[in-house]
């Protein structure tokens, strides 16, 4: 764990917001580290607190006690324009700017190196292309805001957070309003640029699924509780997973690694390949309310597709989970 390189670091850290002079607190005592090359995502409840640490990381919010470093550094100690190098973010609000073209909206991402009024030297013009190789977007550079799908657009908004060259990234559901694809590409996208360009990066996401398959390290924000870290595959088998379902009516399925019901459910006898097993089980798991024979004996076979069901003396086949589920449904 020590020779971890560690970007951002806060102790004891306290967040929320000041109302008439009275501290708001969201979270209390958080402990976190990110590191150099490492893809971390933060996940827990609407509302329990993750956009108010997002933006106290950033340094946007003042926080309510506790330190942050950056790099070593005092978080209150580097300037706004510092700041701005070391950290980039990609926050969910919509982009106004729609007739800038592609490549112009990646090299704002060059701001904080540039004067205000200053020309881009060769150097931040190699930034820029630098981030368009890596997003693959190349085919984009002319194309004006407007014209982009949302997925397009949200690798232009990564594209501009790495011309900013910062070590630390931090983007907020960058997934949000995207179709499976794209929010595939774009996690795959994001742990990519993590080990290449070893940056350290904090995606805010309610996407377990694609979060276990890319993160190195998962934050599970709860209630006035510690943050718990990990890798996913740790929280998964300890259990801590479960912290972020703390309805007792759901539950993470170590097996199929779903979110699934967790009302106790018995299935009758079932044999077949562990596969096949796992669909069978999903079928009958969401037919339960019409499915109570447990007498049945089913082995099922997937090359061709045949589920055979003994009950009793009878045996049904069926060659599909269609047929299958159609007939239960009526007895
Ligand atoms: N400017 C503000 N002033 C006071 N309270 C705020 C402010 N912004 C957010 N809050 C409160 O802080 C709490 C945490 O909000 P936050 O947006 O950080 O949650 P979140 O975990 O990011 O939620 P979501 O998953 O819905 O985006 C909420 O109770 C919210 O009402």
């Amino acid at each position: 764990m020590e020779d971890r390189n560690i970007v951002l670091k806060a102790s004891s850290l306290k967040l929320g917001y000041k109302r008439k002079g009275v501290d708001v607190v969201i979270a209390d005592r958080l402990e976190l580290e990110l590191y150099q090359g490492k893809l971390t995502c933060l996940l827990g409840p609407n509302g329990v607190g993750k956009s108010t640490l997002v933006k106290t990381i950033m340094g946007q919010l003042p926080s309510l006690g506790g330190e942050i470093w950056l790099q070593g550094m005092s978080l209150g100690k580097i300037s706004t324009k510092e700041l701005s190098k070391k950290i980039a973010v990609v926050l969910t609000d919509k982009v106004s700017l729609g007739n800038v073209t592609v490549y112009q909206m990646i090299a704002l991402g060059r701001i904080p190196h540039t004067a205000w009024h200053g020309s881009m030297s060769i150097g931040d013009h190699q930034k820029v292309e630098n981030a368009i190789e890596i997003t693959k977007i190349g085919y984009l550079r002319h194309t004006v805001l407007s014209e982009l799908s949302d997925g397009q657009l949200q690798k232009v908004m990564i594209a501009r957070a790495l011309a900013q060259d910062g070590e630390l990234l931090i983007l907020d559901e960058p997934t949000a309003h995207l179709d499976m694809i794209n929010r595939f590409e774009v996690m795959h996208l994001l742990r990519r640029i993590a080990k290449e360009e070893q940056k350290a990066i904090l995606v805010v996401t309610h996407d377990l699924d694609i979060a276990i398959d890319t993160a190195d390290e998962f934050w599970i924000m709860q209630c006035s509780q510690p943050l718990v870290c990990g890798t996913p595959e740790d929280l998964i088998i300890n259990g801590q997973i479960n912290l972020l379902l703390p309805d007792a009516k759901l539950q993470f399925d170590l097996t199929s690694g779903k979110v699934q019901d967790a009302s106790p459910f018995e299935f009758p006898a079932i044999s077949g390949d562990e596969t096949s097993v796992l669909w069978l089980k999903s079928i009958i798991r969401k037919n339960v309310a019409r499915f109570l024979n447990l007498e049945l004996e089913l082995t099922i076979e997937t090359s061709p597709f045949l589920l055979k069901a003994k009950d009793g003396d009878q045996i049904k086949y069926f060659h599909s989970f269609q047929q299958f589920i159609d007939f239960y449904a009526i007895r």
